[in-house]
């Protein structure tokens, strides 16, 4: 019998409370009202921001909620005038919504997208301010607009990247959010120059990326920063060239930085959500014109400071969100860049589980070995 237009009762992680175990439930996902889309999710990786809003130290963070945002799957069915994708459509939601109409989208200078933010960041979709998840009647809610831990998801139709159907899901679902990231933060963001020395503060999936970007645009030095040694013999492979781990200096990691660069990098990217070291990234760029990306997400009432001299004096910060990818447009565009070799996915995936394993996910990616894990729903 059709699915359509019915309640779907599937398995998904819940998040009941800050940092309790998940709680795989089954929840009763309703239709996709006028404007929506349910997704069967097949794969979803985990990202440190789920763990971080697990943690209880995302200010948008609510409970119950199902997290995931980086994941793929196939359209079940789509609402009333949902003209974008259709059942069948093999498909990667996006957190970052583009509708193509907002003020944001007809902007020309941002990736941001203003049309569903205030819903999905208090965990409802915008039609009725309301969950589509519920158990037994008490509603769950969303988690930026995706909610991947879940075999079934509703989704806005602008938060909706419809993909090859030859693109293999296990794999593609990292193009989600930490790799485009990443390699955005560098060709979008920062826009990187052939030659540029280029210094990247910690290397996880994000950071990686960052060094995959920057190796393609052509840097000549790729300076990987991390407190974790280990990190650099699969740092090298992303395009890493030199190594620091600060806790081996006495001196402030910035300054060590800029006594190996002749005065300092090009650009900095933060990859790690440390409000001390997204200044000392500031601090190590070069004076005139060094700019620094911050992509780590810091907690809640962290702020960022420096003494306003390095400003004046030339050095620029910056931020990105989804490394300045316009979603629905170009999230098919790497998948094809993916499908023709030109950016590594596989090589970030070092562990494979199902989602009845998913605390083991969660333990696996504080422990250090750990790149992404993709979920088998
Ligand atoms: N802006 C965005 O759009 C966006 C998208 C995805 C992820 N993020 C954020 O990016 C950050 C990185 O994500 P990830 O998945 O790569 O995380 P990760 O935890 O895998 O990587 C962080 C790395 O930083 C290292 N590290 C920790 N403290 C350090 C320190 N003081 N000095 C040097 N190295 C240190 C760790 O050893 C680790 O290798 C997170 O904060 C995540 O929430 C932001
Ligand atoms: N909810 C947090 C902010 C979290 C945050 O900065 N999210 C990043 C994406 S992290 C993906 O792993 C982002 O893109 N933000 C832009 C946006 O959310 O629109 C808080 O309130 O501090
Ligand atoms: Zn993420
Ligand atoms: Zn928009």
């Amino acid at each position: 019998m059709s699915s359509v237009g019915q309640v779907i009762t599937c398995k998904a992680a819940v998040a009941w409370e800050v940092n309790k175990p998940l709680v795989i439930e089954d929840v009763q996902v309703d239709p996709p009202q006028a404007g929506e889309v349910r997704i069967k999710i097949l794969f979803t990786a985990l990202c440190h921001t789920d763990a971080y809003t697990w943690s209880g130290k995302d200010p948008e963070g609510l409970f119950p909620c199902i997290l995931g945002h980086e994941a793929a799957g196939i359209v079940e069915s789509v609402g009333e005038g949902v003209a974008e994708v259709q059942s069948g459509d093999h498909v990667i939601p996006c957190y970052q919504a583009e509708c193509k109409e907002c003020k944001f989208c007809k902007s020309g200078k941002t990736n941001l997208c203003g049309k569903v933010r205030a819903a999905t960041g208090v965990g409802v979709m915008m039609a009725d301010k309301k969950s589509r998840f519920s158990i037994n009647g008490k509603p769950i809610f969303h988690f930026m607009g995706t909610s991947t831990f879940s075999q079934y998801t509703v989704v806005h139709n602008v938060s909706v990247a419809k993909i090859a159907p030859n693109a293999p899901l296990d794999k593609v679902c990292l193009l989600g959010c930490g790799v485009p990231t990443g390699l955005g933060a560098v060709w979008n963001t920062a826009k990187v120059e052939s030659g540029s020395i280029v210094a990247i503060f910690g290397l996880g999936t994000v950071g990686l990326a960052v060094a995959e970007g920057a190796k393609t645009a052509g840097a000549s030095r790729v300076i990987g920063i991390d407190i974790d040694s280990r990190k650099f013999v699969t740092a090298q492979k992303f395009g890493v060239t030199e190594f620091v781990n600060p806790k081996e200096h006495d001196k402030p990691i910035q300054q060590i930085i800029v006594d190996m660069t002749d005065g300092g990098v090009d650009y900095s990217f933060e990859c790690i959500g440390n409000v001390s070291v997204m200044r000392a990234a500031l601090e190590c760029c070069h004076k005139g014109w060094g700019t620094s990306v911050i992509v780590g997400v810091a907690a809640s009432g962290q702020e960022i400071s420096t003494r306003p001299f390095q400003l004046v004096t030339g050095r620029v910060w910056r931020g990105t969100a989804f490394g300045d990818f316009k979603s629905r447009s170009q999230v098919p565009w790497l998948v094809e860049k993916y499908m023709k070799k030109e950016i590594k996915v596989d090589e970030y995936i070092t562990h494979n589980l199902n989602l009845a394993e998913i605390n083991k996910a969660f333990d696996l990616m504080h422990g250090g070995d750990c790149l992404r894990c993709v979920l088998k729903m």
